[in-house]
């Protein structure tokens, strides 16, 4: 099949990058800046937010202030996770514009993740996508462990495809396939792919994959080719799962985004913007550079500046980056 001519990218650096990060909270002060300068590089849909337990994940405990304290860009989608009702409310309180809910291939993985089976999780979303959808909210839906888990080993795709389809039955509009903990290789993720492409449209399907092997963009020119369109990343490939131990990152969306210009992929992304965003990040919590373009351009180079007349909260950025 042809390569698709654009791609949406959905960063979710904000998220499952931040969920994951050990020492103290992060201040939200700093995720607010973060999501207001993914925004500014160009990226239409930032996962900013989750609204589980703060006793499971403390890093994402300030979901309200942080969505209370980004300034908007029209047209951006500002989505958080909710696992049940509670979280449901929570976000919609703080006026997410969408919300995700998560589950698994694996029961093993579930119930360490959730406390509960898939079985349900799935009866806890029914109401919680009912009651969403009344309030105009599209849900997006995860399925973690697509091509492996840390408890159970293997998956078979049928699995996969199985908890897809329920889903994607029970009113999400995207199901965001997880390789949670980065194990997949390229015919494996086709493979995956083929078997849930059979229940769900392959434009209702996006790609969510972590980089621990270092095989992750790999596995996403795979599907690629079997006409997925829609990418999931994190800027820096900051990430990991809190539950899935050996998660590492995230794939870069700087990685993902360096690979689809060189295909002649459209994301209306700029790479100058999306690498200043991520050494800034990576100064800010204290870490190594990570991802490949990043290093390869390095953290000297400017964003693109025919930005900087854009906005006064540009330039005040600008100032802090360097
Ligand atoms: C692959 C990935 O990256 S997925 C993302 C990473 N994983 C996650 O974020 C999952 C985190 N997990 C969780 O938050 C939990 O497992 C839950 C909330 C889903 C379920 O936990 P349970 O303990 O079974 O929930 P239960 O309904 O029994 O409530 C227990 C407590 O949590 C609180 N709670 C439940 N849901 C929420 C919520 N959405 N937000 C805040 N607090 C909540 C309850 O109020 C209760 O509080 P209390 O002890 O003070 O009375
Ligand atoms: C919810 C997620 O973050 C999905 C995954 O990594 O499996």
């Amino acid at each position: 099949m042809a390569l698709p001519q654009q791609v949406r990218l959905v960063e979710v650096g904000p998220r499952d990058g931040l969920q994951n990060e050990s020492g103290p909270v992060i201040a939200t002060a700093i995720k607010v800046e973060l999501i207001e300068r993914l925004a500014e590089a160009g990226l239409c849909h930032i996962e900013s937010a989750s609204f589980v337990s703060p006793k499971w994940v403390p890093q994402m405990g300030d979901g309200a202030e942080v969505m209370a304290g980004i300034r908007r860009k029209p047209g951006v989608i500002y989505s958080a996770l909710a696992p049940n009702l509670k979280g449901l409310e929570a976000a919609l309180a703080a006026d997410v514009s969408e919300v995700a809910v998560f589950t698994a291939a694996s029961e093993a993985f579930t119930q360490k993740n959730i406390n509960c089976s898939v079985a349900e999780s799935l009866e806890r979303f029914a109401p919680l996508i009912e009651r969403a959808r009344a309030e105009g909210l599209r849900v997006r839906g995860y399925v973690s462990t697509t091509l492996g888990c840390p408890y159970a080993g293997e998956i078979a795709p049928s699995e996969v495809a199985a908890v897809s389809r329920d889903l994607y039955q029970l009113g999400c509009y995207e199901i965001s396939l997880g390789d949670t903990i980065g194990v997949g290789t390229p015919l494996k993720a086709k493979r995956m792919l083929e078997a849930v492409s059979r229940e769900i449209p392959m434009e209702h399907l996006a790609a969510h994959f972590h980089d621990t092997y270092g095989q992750a963009l790999a596995n996403l020119y795979a599907v690629l080719e079997e006409g997925i369109a829609v990418i999931d990343s994190s800027v820096s490939g900051l990430g990991g799962c809190p539950y899935a131990r050996g998660a590492s990152g995230n794939v870069a969306t700087e990685d993902v985004l360096y690979m689809l210009n060189g295909l002649g992929i459209e994301t209306g992304v700029n790479l100058d913007k999306l690498v200043a965003t991520s050494c800034w990040i990576s100064e800010q919590l204290n870490r190594p550079l990570t991802a490949r373009v990043a290093q390869a351009i390095g953290c000297t180079a400017q964003p693109a500046s025919e930005s900087e007349s854009e906005s006064e909260s540009e330039s005040e950025s600008d100032n802090t980056n360097h």
